[in-house]
């Protein structure tokens, strides 16, 4: 394949994958070489590209490559030697080989070493989702199939499809476990149909012993993808081979998905991983702090930091995952401690995009409620005790529940300084961690907002 030809294949690709995706992960792919054995062998910047390359478009680059040269067989994607200024990713992900290969016979897609159960935070929205997916990764007898997971986008379908295979690779190593996307299914069932080998693919996929297809919605309004999937499923399902399949929605919910697959996609389990509370965000934030920690021993995160995003970040994980990654690199970058200012600062743009719309006005309200007192004496001059301590309070979480600035803060509790709002914020910062009974005020504060 000479420069040129990538050049246009690399045209086709913006086509498919929108400018975005390209820019970020087709665009830095530089091909050195085909070997006379059609390998296509690609530079890329660092191992964690390759492998996002390799699992999310190496079969579409493939597809591509080989309807204009069919003697390429495969790709391989390896870390460029002098690959400069690499960013910095947590360590779990770059332990994956820094050369991957993508073989157009292996239908198994490779899992994410970070995504096991050891890693994944259970809470009320998820548990069930959990409980399901251990009972399936026990590799006992098959009891609900097909195993369906839904849920909305970055919730941990994807996650939680990866821990069950990584659990019964390692307990059953006898079983020939496939984890694949739906859209990786289509493209293999496309590539066999140009290569005439229906039988092999059949073949293939029959001799499973757990079949899991995640994102299913992907193949609605592809019919002859739908019904060899369907044929598929069913000689699984007759053999008594456990299928687990995620979509975004409930199998009935998605549309021109035919109406035979939906019912048998419901013939199962079916249970869904709800939108993440506050309690699961801050369990989600901690485990993170610990792998981050591991990256970045020179900085401390602190509570009050992991509260405020999980606080204000309820989109879903993905998000607050990116977030961290992104507060982190920031203060190290400019070696400063990650103070709340400093993650208000960097993260200006996903904090105004999930903005909860909680006024302060609404806080103080709930604030002299609470405390018994009436809002004109909590904005008020008086500066007893009784008074200026529920002030400091509603300060406090006019600064983690809402985003306005200190000095926008201070207009509105009587025209006070800035400087008085960050005084009042630091002190019940300081007393949170001290006195039980604040703790207590603030988290049922809170909640009551929050609901
Ligand atoms: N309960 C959890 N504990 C730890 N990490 C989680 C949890 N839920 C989600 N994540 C993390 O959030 C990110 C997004 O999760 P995942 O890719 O599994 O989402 P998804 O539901 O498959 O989303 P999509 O619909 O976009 O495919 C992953 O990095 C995953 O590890």
């Amino acid at each position: 394949m000479t420069q040129e030809q990538w050049g246009e294949l690399k045209k086709e690709l913006l086509k498919t994958v929108g400018s975005h995706n390209y820019k970020n992960w087709i665009e830095p792919l530089e091909l050195n070489g085909v070997s006379d054995d059609g390998v296509a062998t690609f530079s890329v910047p660092t191992s964690f590209l390759g492998n996002y390359v390799s699992r999310e478009y190496g079969d579409l680059i493939q597809y591509q490559i080989r309807s204009l040269l069919p003697e390429i067989r495969r790709l391989r994607f390896q870390v460029a030697a002098n690959s400069a200024a690499k960013p910095k990713v947590p360590a779990s992900t770059t332990s994956q080989p820094a050369m991957i290969q993508n073989d157009g016979l292996m239908p198994a897609a490779p899992l994410d070493e970070r995504f096991t159960f050891d890693t994944f935070v259970v809470g009320k929205p998820n548990e069930l989702a959990h409980a399901a997916a251990k009972r399936v990764a026990e590799g006992g007898p098959v009891t609900f199939n097909p195993l369906f997971l839904y849920g909305g986008v970055g919730l941990g379908k994807t996650h939680l499809m990866h821990a069950i295979a990584w659990e019964l690779q390692a307990r059953r190593p006898d079983l020939n476990v496939v984890y694949l996307s739906a859209e990786q299914f289509m493209y293999r069932f496309v590539q066999a149909l140009r290569d005439r080998k229906m039988m092999d693919f059949k073949q293939v996929f029959r001799s499973v012993d757990v079949l899991m297809v995640d994102d299913v919605q992907f193949i609605a309004g592809k019919d002859s993808t739908q019904e060899e999937f369907f044929h598929t499923f069913n000689a699984l399902v007759d053999q008594n081979k456990q299928i687990i399949i995620s979509g975004d929605r409930a199998p009935g919910e998605i549309e021109n998905l035919e109406n035979r697959i939906k019912s048998r996609l419901q013939c199962g389990l079916v249970v869904d991983l709800h939108p993440t509370d506050y309690e699961l965000r801050l369990g989600i934030l901690q485990s993170k702090v610990e792998t981050f920690g591991q990256q970045y021993p020179e900085l401390e995160m602190s509570q009050g930091v992991l509260e405020f995003l999980a606080h204000r970040i309820s989109t879903n994980v993905r998000v607050l995952e990116g977030a961290m990654t992104r507060l982190y690199a920031f203060a190290s970058l400019v070696k400063q401690p990650i103070t709340l200012e400093l993650t208000q600062d960097c993260l200006a743009d996903v904090l105004r995009a999930s903005e909860r719309k909680i006024s302060i006005e609404e806080i103080q309200r709930k604030v002299s409620d609470h405390f018994n007192i009436r809002l004109s004496d909590m904005i008020g001059p008086k500066r007893v005790r009784n008074f200026a301590r529920p002030r400091q309070v509603a300060m406090y979480l006019c600064k983690q529940m809402t985003s306005r600035s200190l000095p926008e803060i201070g207009r509105c509790f009587g025209g006070r300084d800035h400087t008085t709002v960050m005084h009042g914020v630091k002190r019940i910062e300081e007393l949170r961690a001290q006195d039980g009974q604040i703790a207590e005020d603030l988290e049922l504060l809170r909640r009551t907002l929050e609901s």
